[in-house]
């Protein structure tokens, strides 16, 4: 039986640590479906840059990914209920609690087990894995 997992995230700029998330994503079961958030999902931090089709579109190439898909507007847990997963990996910095995703999934009958993945770190000093530090580099370089 083919075991599918569910990875998400905003992916406005990509990097290496994206790439490391998702990988290991991948690696918990045979297909990687990505469900890329919604500008008015994203209201813990800085609103997106790039549009969402974009972003679904470069997460899409990824060698890792099966494939990406644009989130639900207002209910998060429809494209879950959709592709009815085996896993979600929820990122290393995710500010979702794990249990709260636990306890909507029984309660919507969702049989799928939530993992946190890694942190990806830096292979050398100049390396920016995240988002936010590559925007504070190019206002602090080209602003
Ligand atoms: C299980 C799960 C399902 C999600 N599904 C959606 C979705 O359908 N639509 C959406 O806009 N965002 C979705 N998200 C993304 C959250 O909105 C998201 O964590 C946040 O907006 C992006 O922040 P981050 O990149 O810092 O994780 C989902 C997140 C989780 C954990
Ligand atoms: N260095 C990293 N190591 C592992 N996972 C990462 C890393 N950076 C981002 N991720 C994961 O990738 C997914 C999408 O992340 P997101 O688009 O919020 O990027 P970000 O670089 O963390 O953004 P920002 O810096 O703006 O908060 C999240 O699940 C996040 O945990």
């Amino acid at each position: 039986m083919t075991r599918t997992v569910i990875a998400q995230g905003t992916f406005d700029i990509l990097h290496p640590g994206h790439v490391h998330y998702l990988e290991e994503a991948a690696a918990m079961g045979d297909e990687l479906y990505v469900i890329v958030a919604r500008k008015a999902n994203v209201d813990h931090k800085a609103k997106p840059i790039c549009p969402a089709t974009q972003r679904r579109d470069v997460v899409d190439a990824l060698e890792a990914v099966d494939e990406a898909i644009l989130g639900h507007e207002e209910d998060i847990f429809v494209p879950i209920e959709e592709l009815d997963p085996d896993v979600i990996a929820l990122g290393h910095d995710q500010h979702h609690d794990d249990e709260a995703i636990r306890s909507e999934l029984e309660a919507r009958g969702i049989d799928c087990a939530v993992r946190r993945a890694s942190t990806g770190e830096p292979s050398d000093d100049d390396q920016l894995l995240s988002t936010r530090l590559i925007i504070d580099r190019i206002l602090e370089r080209r602003g």
